[in-house]
């Protein structure tokens, strides 16, 4: 699963277990973005902290890893680049690369994007405030499940932070005490 994590929250997590559920998947490996193209217009949090927090969140899953692939690769991170890296190391593995309902609606226009539907299966997942449509994508490589629906996004949890409204129970315990003891997202939105 791909994602900037910014931070990672309970929304990500739950897509990840269903879908390890639903396809009997052995690991589920989260990779936060290093530079990620869609975000080059905003602020994001560096990576090294992202990438930390999703660790903390993953932490007591026996199936869940993080992967360091996009945070080590130079430059903006494409997920043509992610699947090539993650193939390399596991070069048996079957992937499947979760995406929710906003992602998997732009995913025609992501670098290399009929290549990426040979590289791996997809999962779409459906998400609150976004209208889930595969019309488009082959329907052999994309998949579409319906997940528990939690309306939760990053953007909302770096705003509750920033007006120092609580963010308990909507990201992990650990990242909760993570993001207030580095003050993140103190001055950004
Ligand atoms: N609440 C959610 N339910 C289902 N899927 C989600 C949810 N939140 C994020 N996702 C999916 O997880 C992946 C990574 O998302 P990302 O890290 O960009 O989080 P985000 O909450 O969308 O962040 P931001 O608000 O900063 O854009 C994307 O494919 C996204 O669609
Ligand atoms: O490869 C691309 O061109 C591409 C463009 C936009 C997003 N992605 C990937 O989609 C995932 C979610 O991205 P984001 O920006 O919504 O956090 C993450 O793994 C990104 O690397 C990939």
């Amino acid at each position: 699963m791909g994602g900037t994590f910014d931070p990672v929250h309970h929304g990500h997590l739950v897509a990840a277990s269903e879908v390890a559920a639903r396809f009997e998947l052995d690991e589920v490996v989260f990779v936060p973005t290093g530079h990620p193209t869609f975000k080059q217009e905003q602020e994001v949090t560096v990576a090294e902290h992202r990438y930390l927090m999703t660790v903390i969140a993953t932490a007591s899953n026996p199936r869940f890893t993080v992967s360091r692939v996009d945070v080590d690769r130079e430059g903006l991170t494409f997920t043509v680049d992610t699947l090539r890296d993650l193939k390399a190391q596991r070069p048996d593995a079957e992937l499947f690369f979760i995406t929710g309902a906003d992602a998997i609606e732009q995913i025609l226009t992501w670098k290399d994007a009929e290549e990426l539907f040979t590289m791996a299966q997809f999962v779409a997942v459906t998400r609150p405030g976004h209208a889930l449509s595969v019309d488009g994508l082959p329907g052999d490589r994309v998949h579409v499940l319906e997940i528990p629906a939690l309306a939760i996004s990053s953007t909302d949890v770096r705003e509750r932070a920033r007006a120092g409204q609580p963010v308990w129970y909507l990201v992990p315990d650990g990242v909760v005490q993570y993001i207030a003891k580095h003050r993140l997202y103190r001055g950004q939105s």
